[in-house]
């Protein structure tokens, strides 16, 4: 995906703020600080090359420090990204960046992915937060009937997918990831109780 030099710019901004804040908060493995661009911000870039097609809302569950949410909310400014984020540092991290970047379309959701309200997002992503099995009663809350979810998952994954289909049907397309050998994006739909 080419992106014009002030996406880039705002993307080495946000990089910048992950650097100074994850000593405090912990907002990454302190062992990928150096691979900041080239893991975690790629891995998030991936995905948006991936749902080149979505539209509307996309919500980022379990969006620790905006990964892959912001990195998204950056990408597609036509995206209305909501980062719903329990923990209330990583939340006012996020609400840095924001301001910072001037995201004017993402916004912070500081609650439980089980408490806060319905959204009827048509896209959802979630990286690094929970096995397919819990993740399908978290996408099934917040995902419209007709929308996508981008679960970014590591090299268990087909165990994962398994576990999950003794309690979900879905409908499933699986990505390989290009930052980590084995791992991979598993887009979602259709998802109903088994
Ligand atoms: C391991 S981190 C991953 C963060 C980010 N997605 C990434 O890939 O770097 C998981 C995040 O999900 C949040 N989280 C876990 N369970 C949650 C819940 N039930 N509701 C909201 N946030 C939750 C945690 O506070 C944490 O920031």
């Amino acid at each position: 995906m080419s992106v014009s030099r002030e996406t880039e710019e705002r993307l080495a901004c946000y990089a910048a703020l992950l650097r100074k804040w994850n000593p405090a908060i912990n907002l990454i493995a302190s062992s990928t600080v150096g691979q900041i661009e080239s893991r975690h911000i790629a891995d998030a870039r991936q995905l948006a090359l991936l749902a080149q097609s979505a539209t509307g809302t996309w919500a980022d569950l379990g969006s620790g420090g905006g990964l892959p949410g912001i990195v998204l909310a950056v990408l597609r400014a036509d995206l209305a990204v909501k980062l719903i984020e329990s923990d209330q540092r990583k939340a006012a991290f996020l609400r840095t960046v924001i301001r910072e970047l001037s995201l004017d379309n993402a916004q912070v959701i500081n609650k439980r992915i089980e408490a806060a309200d319905r959204l009827e997002a048509a896209q959802i992503s979630a990286r690094a937060l929970a096995p397919l099995g819990q993740l399908m009663a978290h996408v099934d809350r917040h995902l419209r009937s007709d929308g996508t979810a981008w679960l970014m998952k590591g090299r268990n994954w087909q165990a994962e997918v398994s576990e999950a289909q003794r309690d979900w049907k879905f409908d499933m397309k699986t990505h390989p990831s290009a930052t980590e050998p084995d791992a991979a994006i598993l887009e979602i739909a259709r998802i109903r109780h088994a």
